[in-house]
């Protein structure tokens, strides 16, 4: 069974959104292993799914502030020992949700990027904005450095010119799309999972 790491360019870019969509796609289990805020993924998720089949896995570090999560830690008195983040035991595909992009602090000298296990097809959620080229880069070169297998997924409106320089720069395949939708629902997640479960299980 395949275990996929969804990271992105930076937070608020979609991860959770192409998470609720693979997760729908593979009939997979979730697990987000640190959240900060007040909003739980996890519970956005059960949300958007239909199948009766994903675990929601519990995180392993829930920090009340919504900031990176060194900074949320601190203000709790928890020091985030990433030895600490166990994936959990499953049978089924497995979908796990970074925080913000790969470079998030968990403390003062481990990132995201250390409890991303080399096994894992890692997916780069990007969502086009000023800045966002050199955001996109940055984070799917810095991967491929340390050997990851990388796939991109971009959310919301198309930008050929950005996506055509993402690709040409990198190489990595693009796996699909989630468009800009106005309402995010069950039957909207459906449709994106039918879309990409093809994408998704050649990887
Ligand atoms: N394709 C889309 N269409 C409409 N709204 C979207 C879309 N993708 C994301 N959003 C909205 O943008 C916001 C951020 O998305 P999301 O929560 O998936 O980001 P994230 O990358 O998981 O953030 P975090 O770093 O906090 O985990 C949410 O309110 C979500 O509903
Ligand atoms: C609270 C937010 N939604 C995410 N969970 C955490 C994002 C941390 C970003 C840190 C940073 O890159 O500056
Ligand atoms: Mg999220």
């Amino acid at each position: 069974m395949k275990h996929f790491f969804v990271t992105g360019i930076s937070t608020d870019v979609g991860k959770t959104i192409t998470s609720a969509v693979m997760v729908e796609a593979l009939e997979a289990d979730y697990w987000k292993p640190v959240q900060t805020g007040d909003d739980s993924d996890s519970e956005t998720i059960s949300e958007l799914i239909s199948n009766s089949k994903t675990v929601l896995h519990k995180s392993s570090y829930s920090l009340k502030a919504p900031m990176s999560p060194h900074a949320a830690a601190d203000l709790e008195g928890v020091y985030i020992d990433h030895n600490k983040i166990q994936e959990p035991k499953s049978e089924n595909h497995m979908v796990i949700e970074g925080a913000g992009g790969i470079l998030v602090p968990l403390n003062n000298t481990d990132t995201i990027l250390d409890i991303i296990m080399p096994t894992y097809q890692v997916i780069v959620v990007v969502k086009h904005y000023l800045g966002s080229i050199n955001h996109s880069l940055l984070t799917i070169k810095w991967l491929l450095l340390k050997g990851y297998d990388v796939a991109v997924l971009y959310n919301g409106e198309p930008n050929p010119t950005s996506e055509e320089i993402i690709t040409k720069t990198t190489g990595v395949p693009v796996l699909g799309r989630i468009g800009h939708e106005d309402t995010l629902n069950k039957e909207v997640i459906k449709k994106y999972a039918a879309e990409l479960r093809p994408a998704l299980l050649a990887l």
